[in-house]
């Protein structure tokens, strides 16, 4: 099995360039007012038009309403969308329905039992992406660069994807001990909030293609 890599928060031409070459299956446009990464729609548009074909774009996005969903739709037009906010299964369908676009769910893990929220989406969500719960006082719902105990992952059904705190010294780690399929990054190839590092993304794409293959020889 071969883990895809999804690199969030890109903001640049240069970040986008480096992501492609170090082998990413997908990046992530990050459309939420607050964060560090959010993109305007006319960047977000532009960045998705030099990555058409090349590597697979998604638009992330908070309880976006349709008003958001239709802009980023259409003027934007990503290959995916993630929703991490505090979407329903109903909602996850709608906003599937109405773009016609793969949907990743997040899912926020801080205790095993928040596992089992994923199954309601089971059906309806392209991909589940289990992140970190963000603490209640913090200022993003996601991309705070927080791990959670992966060891919680055991009850959970795969196929599913793994974010939240990864980065080049504990990535080989994450894959080996759940065998997410996918895994998203975003504090952790950063020099600093919001500014991706080019020698860290190509880390992090050698670390997770590294377990991979270790995992695939012990199997
Ligand atoms: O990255 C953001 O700014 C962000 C904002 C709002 C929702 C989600 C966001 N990012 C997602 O958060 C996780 C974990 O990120 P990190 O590696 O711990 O920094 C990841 O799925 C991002 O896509």
């Amino acid at each position: 099995m071969t883990v895809k890599v999804k690199i969030c928060g890109v903001r640049t031409p240069a970040i986008l360039e480096t992501a492609v070459a170090a082998g990413a299956d997908f990046v992530g446009l990050v459309f939420f007012a607050t964060s560090p990464r959010n993109l305007g729609l006319q960047e977000a548009a532009s960045l998705v038009e030099a990555a058409r074909g090349r590597v697979a774009t998604v638009a992330v996005m908070v309880d976006p309403d349709d008003a958001l969903i239709d802009q980023v739709a259409q003027t934007v037009s990503p290959d995916l969308l993630q929703l991490h906010g505090h979407e329903t299964p109903e909602r996850v369908a709608a906003i599937k329905a109405r773009t016609r676009l793969p949907v990743i769910k997040a899912i926020p893990v801080a205790v095993a039992a928040d596992i089992a929220a994923a199954d309601a989406y089971a059906g309806i969500a392209d991909e589940i992406l289990f992140d970190a719960k963000a603490a209640p006082d913090a200022a993003l719902p996601g991309g705070n660069g927080v791990p959670f105990d992966w060891r919680m992952l055991a009850a959970a059904r795969p196929p599913f994807g793994l974010s939240g705190g990864l980065n080049p010294g504990n990535i080989a780690e994450a894959v080996r001990l759940t065998g997410a399929h996918l895994v998203d990054v975003s504090s952790g190839v950063e020099s600093a909030a919001g500014v991706k590092d080019e020698e860290l993304i190509l880390r992090f794409i050698q670390g997770a293609r590294g377990a991979t293959q270790q995992q695939a020889k012990a199997s």
